[in-house]
Order: C-alpha cells, then sequence, then structure tokens
C-alpha cells in the first residue's frame, strides 16, 4: 500500500519546509505500515508548486526514503510537456524507482491517441524508469477510457508498468486489470471504495487517506486476501463513516492536510493558496470523529 504524500509548506511565507520529512517517513512506516510512497502528487501539492520546487521535495523524499520505502514514485506531470520532461529527467537522476504522468488539464488531450501521445514524450526522457499512467479524471476533467490509453501501450512505451487509478468507473478499472500485464501494477486511489476495487484485482492502494488510516486499511487488505469479507467490509465501513463526516463538514485538501497533522501529530503546514488553511475546529472534530471510530488507534 502507498502513502500519496502532502508537500510541506509553512503558513509564514508559504515555502516549502524539508526538515519534517524524515519524521513523516518514519511515521509512515512504523505507525501507518506504509511500504511506498507517491510524491509530488495530487495531496503533494504539485500543480501549486513550480518546477524547482518538486524538484526539491523529489530529492529529500528519494533521500530519506532510502532503506525504509520499497519504492518512491515521483509525480511528474505538469500542464507544460517541457516541465514534464525536466521533472522526468531529474526523477531519473534522483534515484526515483518510478515516475506517474496524470493528463494535462488546462489544454485537455482530446483523444486517447493525443493523451498517449504526450505520455510518450514525457516517458522517452527517461526510458528506463518505469512509467505509470495516473488517471484522476475528476480533477483533470479527462475522461479518456483507461483501457484505451492501454492498448498496445508497450510497444509506444517500452517502460509503462501500470495506472493509477482514481475514479469510479469500476468496470474501466476491472477492463485495465484484466488487460494487465504480469509486470504491471494497476493501483486503484479512491480509498473509501477499496474494497470493491480489490475485488475487481487492483494490485495496491495509493491515497491520501492512508497517512492516517494506513495501518487501519493494511488489516482490510490481509482480511480480503485471507477471505475474511465481513472484517474487510467492517473496515472500509469505518473509513467510509469517516469520510462521509469529514465530507458533511467540507472536506478538501487543506482539510485532509491538517487532519494528518491532528492525528500524526507532524507539523506539515498549511497548504498553498488557492487552497486554504482548514479551522481548526473542524480539523480537531473530524480527528475527534476519527479517534471514535477507531478507539484502538
Ligand atoms: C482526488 C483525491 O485527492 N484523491 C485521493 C484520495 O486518496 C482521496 O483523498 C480519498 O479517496 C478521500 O476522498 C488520491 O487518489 C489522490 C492521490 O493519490 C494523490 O495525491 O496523488
Amino acid at each position: 500500500m502507498c502513502g500519496s504524500i502532502f508537500s510541506l509548506t509553512f503558513s509564514q511565507n508559504s515555502e516549502i519546509n524539508i526538515t519534517e520529512i524524515g519524521r513523516y517517513i518514519d511515521y509512515l512506516a512504523e505507525k501507518q505500515g506504509i511500504s511506498s510512497i507517491f510524491v509530488n502528487g495530487t495531496t503533494g501539492e504539485s500543480m501549486s508548486l513550480n518546477v524547482a520546487e518538486r524538484k526539491i521535495l523529489a530529492e529529500e523524499w528519494c533521500e530519506k526514503a532510502k532503506g525504509k520505502m520499497d519504492q518512491v514514485i515521483v509525480h511528474v506531470g505538469c500542464m507544460c510537456l517541457k516541465d514534464s520532461q525536466e521533472l522526468a529527467r531529474h526523477a531519473a537522476q534522483t534515484g526515483a524507482d518510478g515516475i506517474a504522468v496524470i493528463a494535462p488539464s488546462f489544454f485537455k488531450p482530446n483523444s486517447a491517441e493525443a493523451l498517449r501521445t504526450f505520455l510518450h514524450e514525457v516517458s522517452s526522457v527517461a526510458p528506463t524508469l518505469p512509467f505509470y499512467y495516473y488517471h484522476i479524471p475528476a480533477v483533470t476533467g479527462v475522461n479518456v477510457p483507461v483501457t484505451s490509453v492501454l492498448e498496445n501501450i508497450e510497444e509506444l512505451i517500452p517502460s509503462f508498468r501500470g495506472v493509477k487509478f482514481t475514479g469510479i468507473d469500476l468496470m474501466d478499472f476491472g477492463q485495465c486489470v484484466s488487460y494487465s500485464q504480469p509486470h504491471w501494477s494497476v493501483l486503484y486511489g479512491v480509498d473509501e471504495q477499496l474494497l470493491a476495487a480489490l475485488a475487481m484485482g487492483a494490485h495496491g492502494a495509493v491515497g491520501s487517506t492512508y497517512n492516517y488510516m494506513g495501518c487501519h486499511v493494511s488489516k482490510l487488505m490481509s482480511a480480503f486476501e485471507n477471505g475474511d469479507l465481513i472484517q474487510a467490509r467492517t473496515i472500509q465501513f469505518k473509513m467510509q463513516e469517516l469520510l462521509s463526516y469529514a465530507k458533511k463538514q467540507g472536506f478538501d485538501l487543506g482539510v485532509n492536510k491538517q487532519l494528518m497533522s491532528e492525528v500524526s501529530g507532524l507539523c506539515l503546514g498549511p497548504p498553498r493558496l488557492p487552497v486554504v488553511p482548514c479551522p481548526t475546529a473542524r480539523a480537531l472534530s473530524i480527528a475527534q470523529k476519527y479517534h471514535s471510530i477507531f478507539p484502538e488507534h
């Protein structure tokens, strides 16, 4: 299971702060059972960071994860192809274990072919690095079926190794799993319905809530693997109860980040504009709900 990582910004000047990353990794490994990390993704506020900041974060996460995480996947997708290529080259030089690329979402690819060509242009500058397509249509507005991206994809991108699928279309997801090659990973990113994706054959999970629910999700995944659907459902329903409560309070990246700080004790700082900090009372209310749902935590 993979934690999608929050970036670290300070309130005073909204600059990235890397001093907490070592403690953050220890917390993820020791308290949340996270085995790999996804850096500079959505939760990592990558689209609010410039190329130089994303390089600094990628370098620090790769350095501090050595010996502690199985894999560090760095998201290098940008609105600008040249920036994505620069970050892909940098990830390869920095020792990342793989790269992922989101569909550009200001000027959107208007076909699977355009999207595949964009992905190829990025992957080709780091040809030895495992490459993942990061599908998150609710954020990008790019609804190209992933199955149409995958068709003979390794002829175009020999380094292609899988998909990070953050979407609720479980038919498209199931077809991705069915089509996937043995050396690929099809990872699921909607934490509140992970169990459904496991039933469809998900090879793993990447999500923001694993920063503070990872220890519970590990038990969900073990229960599923052992055929204990009752236990797996019980944990999934608890996750859904928390997220349903949080969404009623108002749940965005700012709330999610403050909730992570409240539960972990780490100082992640506020989000960067245009995302606004979460009212402390709201984060505390959700954290209290979390502890009431997961009293053992
Ligand atoms: C839209 C969004 O942020 N989705 C999250 C989920 O983990 C999401 O926070 C969770 O399912 C709660 O809704 C992840 O899929 C995002 C992610 O993995 C990333 O930060 O790159």
